[in-house]
């Protein structure tokens, strides 16, 4: 299709959000903006071309019939969720052409949510974990075979890690892959009940190919987990002698994925299906180790951080459904009109609404619109990790993915609920979405890392800088430089519209610089009577604390500097005033680390509240229009109580009617 970005184009799309026989509420919020809702859009996105592409993808979704549903999701069972699922998902694959697949961070995602909605499919874990795990692993010489056959489907693959009675804890998974130099193959074997692979996505009925974590076994010694390329399934799908497969039933959500459990009777598989890329079983049993430890975590940063870009836009759309339905919803319970005579108010008038929704709307902007520069960090860091030329920028990447990860998936499921709740009634109806976004982002707190597991490991590298910088010899990253600056004694915010960004972050630094020695002192205090191991155990509420404070800071710092990238005056000021809200509501909520010690004031800590109480004031009027800045088409939001045109009550009525009780 071709581009048209002239300011008629412009206009007329910015035109479209208001339109005939729309809720004259919402409407009127559109109207009142005090920012061109186009240029906010465009900073949202970076360009014109991204939205453009959001445009072109929706009308081609929207004019295939294929990507219909006849009958609403939500009134499906299970088998008929897996199936609605699978159909779409071919569909969605057969027609590839329509976005640019290398686009992990906007058009992928985009697109299955047009295809298929919020759910994890029978192809998840295929192009998710199986594919990446091919492209990482696999020796450069033998990758062609089974990059082609997955990624043209012949063969559909999952990632089989979590066992029964094993899934943080790498390092004691049980199942095992013994080398058999006679025969030249690997024996995967499930030795114990616990040793059962239980969890993998498509695993239950799609795929008839894994990748299999498995204990290694060769000349008699164990050399820890080591990945295995594993077929499952035969020609005609059914499982191949020595396997055991099936799916693990429902879940909180995601069931349209056939998530499953594997058990392995010393199943024999040939030995250069150990992916052998960085260690080497040789024919004659010789363990190769690869050349560094940490090779291959390039694949699990670029998997995180398409996680958080995915999660933080469902926070986005949450925010979009509360903030339109709190902009046409009336009430006034008890303590009657705010204006005696003028009727019931729009429940987005309401400060503690405000307090409910806005807050939520400031966090989904800074962690997805960051997503986008680290996916070029970690594109350069994985580059270099596979042409094993440069580790250094590895640990701070690897860091960095984890903390956002536990943080910003925390928050997202937080956020979704408070939302829900933020609607009332309606809110409880699977029909707002809430219920499904919820299920679907809750499970990103475990998946991928458990959350506390995750702040435990950047807690490590924040103790590693730690003593570095008490030893006097720092060797510091970018994210890890306020470290080393000198202690501050007293805050510096003030009042919201006097506090410079210098201030805000100065701030943060030095209280997440605090927490961080303090817990180190603590670590180290408590390391000279007990073993290293106790210590930390002890320690690890506080270690998690300073991880928190430590990622939260990464993320204020980064809202403030992209704020400062936008070049419409209109939409900055809005903008600088969301990211002050996000900034001050996580001062607010962390309000007993920035009081420790004196630190931040009585009447500084009053000036935050009130600064708070001010913002919602000075964002209200543009609410609904932050809302649309995000850009999320009705097919897309999948929610009757945030359509575009706000009529929500009769579009209620419709989706009821279609409950298969009423059909009789
Ligand atoms: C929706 C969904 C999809 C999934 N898909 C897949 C998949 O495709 N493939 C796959 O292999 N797996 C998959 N998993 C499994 C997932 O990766 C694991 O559940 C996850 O790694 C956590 O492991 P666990 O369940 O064994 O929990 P555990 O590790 O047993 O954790 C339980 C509790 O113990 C705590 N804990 C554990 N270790 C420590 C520690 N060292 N210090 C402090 N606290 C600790 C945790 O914080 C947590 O509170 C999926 C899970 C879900 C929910």
């Amino acid at each position: 299709m071709e581009r048209d970005s002239s300011p008629s184009d412009q206009f007329h799309r910015y035109k479209n959000l208001i339109q005939n026989g729309d809720n004259p509420d919402i409407t009127k919020e559109r109207q009142g903006a005090s920012f061109n809702l186009y240029n906010m859009q465009c900073f949202v996105y970076e360009n014109d071309h991204k939205l453009q592409r959001r445009q072109e993808i929706l009308e081609f979704v929207e004019s295939h019939r294929e990507f219909d549903d006849p009958v609403h999701p939500h009134f499906l069972n299970r088998d008929e969720q897996i199936d609605r699922a699978t159909r779409k998902c071919l569909a969605m694959v057969d027609n590839l052409d329509a976005i640019d697949v290398t686009d992990y961070f906007d058009e992928a995602p985009l697109y299955q949510l047009l295809t298929i909605g919020r759910e994890l499919h029978c192809l998840s874990l295929h192009y998710g974990m199986f594919l990446p795990t091919i492209q990482v692993h696999t020796e450069k010489s033998l990758i062609l075979g089974p990059f082609q056959m997955a990624a043209s489907k012949a063969i559909l693959g999952t990632f089989a890690q979590t066992e029964l009675g094993h899934g943080s804890n790498l390092s004691k998974l049980e199942t095992t892959a013994t080398y058999d130099a006679t025969t030249k193959e690997f024996v995967i074997h499930t030795p114990t009940m616990s040793a059962g692979k239980w969890w993998p996505g498509g695993l239950g009925k799609s795929a008839n190919y894994a990748a299999v974590m498995a204990q290694l076994y060769t000349s008699g010694e164990s050399k820890g987990p080591h990945l295995f390329m594993v077929q499952l399934r035969d020609n005609a799908h059914a499982p191949l002698p020595g396997v055991t497969v099936g799916d693990i039933g429902p879940k909180l959500g995601n069931n349209a994925n056939d998530n499953g459990f594997l058990i392995f009777d010393h199943y024999r598989i040939p030995r250069r299906n150990m992916f052998m890329k960085y260690s080497k079983v040789e024919a004659d049993g010789t363990y190769i180790p690869p050349p560094h430890a940490k090779l291959g975590f390039g694949a699990m940063v670029l998997v995180r951080l398409l996680m958080i870009r995915d999660q933080t836009c469902q926070l986005g759309a949450a925010a979009v459904i509360a903030i339109r339905y709190s902009a046409v919803r009336h009430s006034a319970v008890r303590q009657g009109e705010i204006n005696e005579g003028e009727g019931e108010v729009q429940i987005l008038d309401y400060r503690t609404q405000q307090y409910r929704l806005l807050p939520q709307l400031a966090r989904s902007f800074p962690s997805s619109q960051r997503m986008r520069s680290r996916n070029s960090t970690s594109k350069y860091v994985t580059k270099q990790i596979n042409n094993n030329a440069n580790m250094e920028l590895l640990p701070e990447l690897h860091a960095l993915s984890s903390g956002l990860k536990a943080v910003i998936t925390w928050e997202v499921a937080q956020g979704i609920e408070q939302l829900r709740l933020s609607c009332g009634g309606h809110g409880y109806s699977r029909a707002s979405a809430f219920p499904d976004m919820y299920a679907y982002a809750v499970g990103g707190c475990t998946y991928e890392g458990e959350n506390i597991v995750m702040l435990l490991q950047v807690a490590r590298f924040l103790m590693m800088i730690a003593k570095e910088v008490r030893s006097g010899n720092p060797k510091l990253a970018e994210i890890a430089e306020y470290i080393a600056k000198p202690d501050a004694v007293t805050a510096r915010i003030s009042s919201w519209k006097t506090c410079s960004d210098e201030d805000i972050i100065h701030d943060f630094e030095a209280v997440t610089r605090k927490l961080i020695f303090a817990t180190f002192d603590r670590l180290t205090t408590l390391e000279r009577t007990m073993k290293k191991k106790e210590a930390w155990n002890a320690c690890s509420i506080d270690l998690c604390k300073a991880a928190r404070m430590h990622v939260k800071t990464y993320l204020v710092k980064n809202f403030l500097a992209r704020v400062r990238t936008c070049e419409d005056p209109a939409s900055r000021t809005v903008m600088h005033t969301l990211a002050k809200l996000y900034a001050f509501d996580l001062i607010s909520g962390g309000g007993g680390h920035f009081m420790k010690g004196g630190f931040l004031s009585e009447k500084q800590f009053n000036e935050v509240q009130l600064g708070i109480y001010e913002m919602l004031a000075a964002i209200r009027p543009d609410s609904v229009a932050l809302a649309d800045s995000w850009a999320i088409s009705d097919l897309e939001l999948r929610s009757v109580l945030g359509r575009r045109d706000g009529n929500v009550y009769p579009a209620l009525l419709e989706w009821a009617q279609q409950s298969p009780l009423n059909q009789n």
